[in-house]
């Protein structure tokens, strides 16, 4: 198949390396104009992937038979919309990316569109991206046109497994946000490893409770003794790591706090629900990210 990887950062680079490797011919899509990408890649197994793909090429992006999306929640609706009128009508658009919120941006996109969630972890670290563990990645349908692309969870499956196709990813966008509503904003707000969160058992109940009411309003049957239970295991699968979250805050980067909390407080406002304890996070979060962006446009620290 022809690929086009928009967004050349961790995933982008473990996905072009995973599908070159599998016989399909890549490109990566950049946010500066430049004809190339490098992908330098550390597996799991100590192997080394480097190889430069074209880049940015629009004549492949409109023969492409997949455009897969790597990017932060925040910059993917902006960026798909303009690649969107290049690529042909029928070519799915799969968006990989924590938080939720991108397929209501993206409802008027003509393409099938596809949604999913991973466990798969790499980071970068200067030139070199480093896949830190092998995980399982979650597809499916994100809107009508995306029911017929079963078939890609195969593909994609051979390239990088384990993936699992869904006919309702919503479930699965669901709990993966759950964990992201815990682990996330209190990481950064505790600027600890998220296996230090085991000691603020009270705080992570409170937020499942409120997620749950939520996510049951959303149709989702679940239980906050579900989600705590799903949720405890990610705290211990990834004890040793540093959430993305507090990694965004520590090198002052935009964080996925909006497509995160703020699209729970979104939908729990929908419903008319209160959900002090996550609105809380929200608002803390958001300061802390004000406060970083507002002193590097050269605005005051603070609003009085
Ligand atoms: N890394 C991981 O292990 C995991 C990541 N995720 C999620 O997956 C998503 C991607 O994560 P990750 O790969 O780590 O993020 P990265 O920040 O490493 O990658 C995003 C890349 O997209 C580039 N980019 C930004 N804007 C554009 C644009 N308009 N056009 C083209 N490229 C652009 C960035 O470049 P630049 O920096 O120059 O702006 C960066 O290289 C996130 O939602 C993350 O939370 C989920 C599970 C695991
Ligand atoms: C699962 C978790 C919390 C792992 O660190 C993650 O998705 C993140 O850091 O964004």
């Amino acid at each position: 198949m022809k690929i086009t990887v928009l967004g050349c950062g961790a995933l982008g680079q473990l996905w072009l390396a995973s599908l070159f490797k599998q016989g399909h011919e890549v490109q990566g899509w950049l946010r500066v104009p430049q004809p190339f990408c490098h992908v330098n890649v550390i597996e799991t197994d100590g192997s080394v992937f480097n190889q430069t793909f074209i880049a940015n090429d629009p004549d492949f992006l409109a023969n492409s038979d997949l455009l897969l999306v790597t990017l932060k929640a925040w910059q993917v609706s902006g960026a798909v919309k303009t690649l969107a009128s290049t690529l042909p009508v029928h070519c799915p658009i799969l968006l990989l990316h924590n938080g939720m919120g991108t397929l209501e941006e993206l409802r008027t996109i003509p393409q099938p569109l596809l949604s999913g969630v991973t466990t798969h972890a790499a980071r970068r670290d200067g030139n070199l991206i480093i896949h830190v563990a092998n995980g399982i990645t979650h597809i499916g349908p994100g809107n009508e046109a995306g029911n017929d692309f079963s078939f890609l969870a195969d593909m994609l499956h051979h390239a990088l497994p384990e993936m699992a196709w869904h006919n309702d990813i919503q479930f699965a966008n669901w709990k993966k946000l759950a964990v992201n509503c815990v682990i996330n904003p209190l990481t950064a707000l505790y600027n600890c490893p998220n296996g230090e969160l085991r000691h603020h058992q009270f705080e992570i109940t409170e937020i499942c409770q409120e997620v749950a009411v939520v996510m049951e309003r959303e149709g989702h049957h679940t239980s906050a003794e579900d989600l705590l239970y799903y949720v405890s295991n990610v705290i211990e699968s990834t004890a040793a790591n540093i959430s993305s979250m507090l990694q965004d805050v520590r090198v002052e980067r935009h964080t996925e706090i909006d497509y995160i909390t703020g699209y729970l407080l979104q939908r729990a406002r929908a419903h008319g629900l209160s959900v002090p304890v996550n609105s809380r996070l929200y608002e803390q979060i958001k300061r802390k990210e004000n406060e970083y962006e507002r002193s590097s446009t050269g605005l005051p620290g603070s609003w009085n």
